[in-house]
């Protein structure tokens, strides 16, 4: 199964059809339950089977704002005071605070009190459980005050920490981040994950998704595609392809490199050995540093030049070739062949000068990969502002007509058709020099076996994260570490 998050808006539509069939307050109430049922379930665990861990009695501060998000909270405060917990609201504005659930609480005998109340930090600091239901949907950073305030002193509480639907302070549908954040251990998310859930996952802590029985992305007439993917480990075994029965090199994916020059020797040692570790059935290599790649790799077919290299299912072209006039025209060759190519590194520098080039294999419906990290993606998209990543990412692959895969800590990937990608995998280890040559290796043998590109890049991105997590584990550094990682 796929990991698969729905826009604010897209959620919204489901929300109101769902809203619709069930009738005013019936998803409020599943969401609040759903809430309650986990924050038992956490607090329960938590507490252990220790003598005097029982539940009855256990205290629990309700963060509360002016939306349905501070119902949500309200009302699951009012069921987990039917749990005998000690339950106190802080509301941030009574006179808007959530009519329903607010009386709720009030008749469960929860305690309610202010936001300026001088008592507030003192309850935070003692609290058990915090429960995070200042902003929803409908809210955009930064939070203003006395929200702010709240999720400021909250970071220091060492209670159990729940936000609802989503941590406020995070942009729902782009995960950016501006001004103060809650941090929860546990979001309970409602209808589907949001993509800030995924982009910003290190807010949200472990993300319990419940859809109230509203069918987002299911619902007649609508799109049924998420608008952010992710893959699990079981959906990137199910993509990785096996060599059958019938399959010879031939068939079980020739890719070729073309990496390296005399000042760049072990790019190409780093990039073919990516692609030898997903075993496709041959790999070719073409350019200077032809002896180096066989010595440390004797599987791999290799040549001076791509002209001379022979045939190939995708093409990886870029790392370490320099920018001089024959990687100029090692670039321009590989990319007037009709294979998938993917451009990496000085390739993607040379291409900033180059876009005709793009656009000539746009236009013959040729599939171009695009893998920078944020420098080379100013270098080749320069008018676009990398502080919303998701958007510049794709309005990239729709204005070059490539599948780009900017990389980093959430590397991202879209296609020319707006599927877009977030890799769940990987360590910070992996920013160091030469893993991402290893990742277009890895990447290019899963064009050469004929996946569709986007999937093939999010595929690497998965596997070359998973690798580097192993290496990590294992105490191994350098980005040679990661081919042994690879082949297991
Ligand atoms: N979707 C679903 O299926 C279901 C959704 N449900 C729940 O509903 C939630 C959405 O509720 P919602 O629409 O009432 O909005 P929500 O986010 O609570 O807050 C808006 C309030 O915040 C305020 N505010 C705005 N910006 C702010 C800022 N920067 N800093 C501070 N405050 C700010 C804004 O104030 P205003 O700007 O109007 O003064 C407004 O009053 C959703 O997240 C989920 O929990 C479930 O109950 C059932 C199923
Ligand atoms: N903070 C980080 N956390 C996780 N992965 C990272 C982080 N920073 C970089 N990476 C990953 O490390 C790799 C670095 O690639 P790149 O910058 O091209 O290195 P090089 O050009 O030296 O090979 C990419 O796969 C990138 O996603
Ligand atoms: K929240």
């Amino acid at each position: 199964m796929l990991i698969q998050a729905y826009s604010v808006e897209r959620i919204r539509q489901a929300e109101a059809a769902a809203q619709a069939r069930t009738g005013d307050g019936v998803l409020m109430r599943r969401a609040a339950t759903a809430l309650a049922q986990v924050v038992v379930a956490r607090l329960t665990a938590r507490l252990g089977s220790r003598p005097g861990s029982r539940l009855p009695g256990r205290s629990v501060v309700l963060l509360v704002g002016t939306g349905d998000n501070g119902g949500d909270a309200l009302i699951a405060g009012a069921l987990l005071r039917g749990r005998g917990l000690a339950v106190t609201a802080v509301l941030t504005d009574p006179a808007r605070a959530h009519a329903d659930g607010l009386a709720r609480l009030r008749r469960a005998w929860g305690r309610v009190v202010t936001a300026d109340d001088p008592r507030v930090a003192g309850l935070l600091a003692g609290a058990d459980v915090v429960i995070d239901g200042l902003v929803g949907l409908a809210a955009r950073p930064p939070l203003r005050e006395p929200a702010a305030s709240l999720v400021r002193l909250a970071v220091d509480s060492p209670a159990l920490t729940v936000a609802v639907d989503l941590p406020s302070g995070l942009h729902p549908d782009t995960g950016v981040v501006s001004g103060p954040v809650f941090r929860a251990d546990v979001t309970v998310t409602f209808g589907a994950l949001k993509p800030g859930l995924l982009l910003a996952d290190e807010w949200c802590g472990t993300v319990v998704s419940d859809d109230l029985g509203m069918g987002v992305g299911t619902a007649p007439g609508t799109s049924v595609r998420a608008d952010l993917l992710a893959l699990t480990d079981g959906a990137a075994a199910a993509l990785l392809p096996d060599p059958g029965r019938a399959d010879d090199k031939y068939t079980g994916g020739l890719v070729g490199v073309a990496a390296g020059s005399t000042d760049y020797p072990g790019a190409p040692v780093l990039s073919v050995g990516g692609a030898v570790c997903l075993r496709p059935g041959m790999v070719r290599y073409a350019g200077a540093q032809a002896k180096a790649v066989v010595a440390r790799w004797p599987e791999v077919v290799a040549a001076e030049s791509v002209e001379r290299a022979g045939r190939v299912q995708a093409w990886v072209v870029g790392p370490g070739m320099g920018t001089d006039e024959t990687a100029a025209a090692t670039l321009r060759t590989v990319l007037e062949q009709d294979v998938p190519v993917l451009v990496d590194a000085d390739g993607l520098t040379l291409l900033a000068g180059h876009r005709d080039w793009l656009d000539r294999r746009r236009a013959a419906g040729q599939v171009t990969v695009l893998t920078p990290h944020d420098r080379e993606f100013t270098r080749v998209f320069g008018d676009l502002d990398l502080t919303d990543r998701l958007d510049a990412v794709r309005r990239a692959a729709a204005t070059s007509g490539a599948v780009v895969l900017l990389k980093g800590h959430r590397t991202l990937v879209a296609a020319p058709d707006g599927t877009t990608w977030v890799n769940l995998t990987g360590t910070p280890w992996l920013a160091s020099a030469g893993s991402g040559d290893v990742l277009s290796g890895v990447i290019g043998s899963l064009l050469a076996s004929g996946l569709p590109a986007d999937r093939a890049a999010a595929l690497g991105a998965h596997l070359h994260g998973r690798a580097g997590e192993r290496a990590e584990r294992a105490g191994r550094a350098g980005a040679h570490a990661l081919w042994e990682f690879l082949r297991g």
